[in-house]
């Protein structure tokens, strides 16, 4: 087996592929020890240069820099600059965030369908088909973009030099840009790769799917005058309406605040004809049909449990996606409790159901609230959307214990959703419906919307 290096140091060794996992990565071996690959697709031949590979390490983790096998599903990648064989024979990284840029894909679906099928049977001893969806990105089209021009929520980091940049997988390391092939082309049109960002720590732009105005929020570096935020617009194309709000703290440990200097501090969504307030603080989902996506599976899966009158939860709310239709389900005699734990996320959602009576929105860690708003009886449903990290065995318990007749459990995290599932059945729920959609094409991320029904539905 050759071992040799790559311009950047790194040891690189010869490998076969095997299976996908969670994560993003193939698990190959090497000399009994597993190691994580990136970049690769199973059953390949590939040159790995070993990224973390300390001699006493468990396991090593590394990125696939030249292919000796290729697989039939292997495709140009979708961004140089995230393209791993081109990036390691550069002597730098490739940018993180299109880690399956270079797989077909329906096969980047079956990966994604393959990695929930083993977390399922892993952490719920659960055996179900799993198919994952295409998402149009037009309502009604059969054109998924390729996999391209989906994000509306797009994070930048700057270099020291202002240039715009992104990180490497794990690193430190940042990588100027010069375009985003995952964006939508309301922010590829701002070009904020044609700006001197000098004194700017960290980018970040809302462009809503209405095709609307995007909202750049930029935030300064410690003891950066606001002034600098007008020098920086200036390069702003003026043929490109965006609003742009700046955070400023002007010495060290002073607070951060909100600055509009152009347009509105805020975006408006619309979503099957519901409307939101989102400011640059707050979180709205990613692709730009996630929100109709997301809300028409929830409302299909809890059915009839959602009459007119009926009390329920929206956990983990962000900015209400799932509260106002939910509201408009069990109408004005109904009760929907909407809690949320970012301050400015829950803010957002305040600012939208203001003129709501039966919209209750609660800021606080969902554990918390439930302790005092979720004894036995207090919802008929639930929606359950936690981050990555999962609900967790706390509220898992307390909803198990609250006795609602239906749980929407929508998960962007394969295992910690498997995981949540295994104690919800260890209670003795069951799983219902299961749909996996493709909302995040050309990384490994995936979401789920799950039907949890609670043992007296069994019997
Ligand atoms: C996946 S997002 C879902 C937001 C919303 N349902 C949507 O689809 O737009 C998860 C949300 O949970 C919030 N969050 C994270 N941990 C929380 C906790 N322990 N309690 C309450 N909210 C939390 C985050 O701030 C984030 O807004």
């Amino acid at each position: 087996m050759s071992v040799t290096e790559t311009a950047r140091q790194e040891r690189v060794i010869e490998l076969r592929l095997g299976p996908v996992a969670h994560g993003g990565h193939v698990v190959a071996r090497h000399e009994g020890r597993v190691v994580f690959v990136r970049h690769g697709i199973p059953s390949e031949l590939a040159r790995v240069a070993l990224t973390d590979a300390d001699e006493g390490a468990k396991f090593w983790r590394g990125d696939v820099v030249e292919v000796l096998e290729a697989s039939p599903h292997r495709r140009e990648h979708v961004w140089d600059l995230a393209d791993s064989l081109r990036a390691h024979s550069e002597g730098r990284l490739p940018v993180g965030g299109a880690e399956f840029g270079h797989i077909a894909l329906d096969e980047q679906r079956r990966l994604k369908a393959a990695v929930i099928r083993e977390q399922l049977e892993r952490l719920a001893h659960l055996e179900r088909d799993i198919v994952v969806e295409p998402v149009p990105l037009r309502p009604g089209a059969a054109d998924d973009g390729g996999g391209l021009a989906w994000r509306t929520r797009c994070s930048f980091a700057v270099t020291p030099e202002g240039r715009l940049a992104m990180h490497a997988h794990r690193s430190e390391e940042l990588i100027p840009i010069t375009g985003m092939p995952l964006a939508t082309d309301e922010i590829d049109a701002l070009h904020l790769w044609e700006l001197d960002l000098r004194g700017v720590e960290r980018v970040e732009v809302a462009a809503p799917a209405s095709g609307s105005a995007p909202l750049v929020v930029f935030t300064l570096a410690d003891g950066v005058a606001p002034a600098r935020l007008t020098e920086i617009l200036d390069g702003l194309d003026p043929a490109v309406s965006a609003s742009a709000v700046g955070s400023a703290a002007l010495g060290p440990g002073a607070a951060r605040s909100p600055l509009t200097v152009r347009g509105r501090g805020s975006v408006t969504e619309h979503v099957l004809g519901h409307h939101y307030t989102v400011t640059g603080e707050g979180f709205w989902q990613i692709h730009r049909r996630a929100p109709e996506t997301l809300v028409t599976a929830v409302l299909d899966a809890l059915g009839g449990v959602l009459a007119a009158g009926a009390q329920v939860a929206d956990l983990y709310a962000g900015a209400g996606l799932f509260t106002a239709p939910l509201a408009a389900a069990v109408g004005p005699g109904g009760y929907v409790l909407s809690v949320e734990g970012s301050p400015g996320t829950s803010r957002d959602a305040r600012r939208t159901f203001k003129r709501q009576p039966e919209v209750a929105v609660v800021q606080g860690r969902v554990e918390r609230v439930l302790r005092t708003q979720g004894g036995p009886g207090a919802f008929d449903a639930v929606v359950l959307d936690p981050p990555r990290a999962g609900a967790g065995r706390e509220a898992v318990r307390q909803l198990v214990a609250a006795e609602p007749k239906a749980i929407a459990y929508v998960a962007c995290d394969p295992a910690s959703f498997a995981r949540d599932l295994g104690w919800f059945r260890d209670a003795g729920w069951t799983l219902g419906s299961l749909r996996a959609f493709d909302l995040y094409p050309m990384t490994h991320h995936v979401e789920s919307v799950a039907l949890l029904l609670p043992p007296a539905h069994a019997n």
